[in-house]
């Protein structure tokens, strides 16, 4: 599986460090949680951090953007050097523009539903995206208990793939994701895990979290 350390969970005072410690430690991706305190009750990234990071790291870049009215932010995250930007179907009436938007710069374009949205929801949406992100806690905060139920909707997501040969989605998986809930999404068939507070932690270094989420797989 690919792992996906997300900097929500790293020192804020250090992010470059953060993506420098994960790449070295053999991480896929960097996930880089969007927040506006409004969709999600926290405020975090704008997109002059994915600048900072772009400089710092030939790694991909996925934005989770946990914001109202996010069609006004893809362009700037774009612009920024972000490699895939995932949207929220909760967080627009207007989804089908907001990935078009996305796949008009050189983005790839993800959907995310919360625990509480079924899959059913995004299935007219499964055609457009290259990636479903399926949250396993609702989103805001890092460190959550994860909520195993919504694995069902892995198994869902990975049926639909197998039956139609259009659809090339990866499916991720976020939210309370560590040693002792990795394998089960493994087992899932998701194709990636982000990993907040099991890789930035201080308990012990980023590598060997990382290690130990692989070994755990
Ligand atoms: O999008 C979110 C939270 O809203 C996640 O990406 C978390 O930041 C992951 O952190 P852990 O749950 O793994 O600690
Ligand atoms: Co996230």
């Amino acid at each position: 599986m690919q792992i996906a350390p997300s900097i929500l969970s790293a020192d804020f005072g250090n992010l470059t460090q953060a993506v420098r410690d994960a790449e070295q430690a053999g991480a896929d991706r960097i996930h880089i949680d969007v927040m506006d305190g409004q969709f999600v009750p926290n405020l975090s990234f704008g997109p002059q951090i994915v600048e900072v990071l772009r400089r710092e790291t030939d790694l991909p870049l996925e934005v989770h953007l946990m914001v109202e009215h996010p069609e006004n932010w893809v362009k700037p995250f774009a612009a920024a050097g972000a490699d895939m930007i995932m949207v929220h179907v909760e967080s627009t009436p207007h989804i089908h523009r907001a990935l078009s938007l996305i796949h008009e710069t050189t983005a790839k374009a993800g959907v995310v539903i919360n625990p509480g949205t079924p899959v059913s929801t995004i299935s007219f949406l499964l055609p457009s995206v290259e990636q479903v992100l399926v949250m396993t806690v609702d989103p805001g905060f890092s460190g959550q208990h994860f909520i195993p139920d919504n694995l069902e909707k892995v198994d869902d997501l990975v049926t639909i793939r197998d039956r139609d040969d259009s659809l090339n989605y990866t499916i991720e998986v976020d939210g309370g994701v560590n040693v002792d809930r990795v394998h089960s999404v493994a087992n899932r068939g998701a194709d990636i895990y982000v990993a907040g507070s099991a890789v930035y932690n201080d308990e012990a270094d980023v590598a060997t979290n990382i290690k130990r989420l692989r070994d755990a797989e």
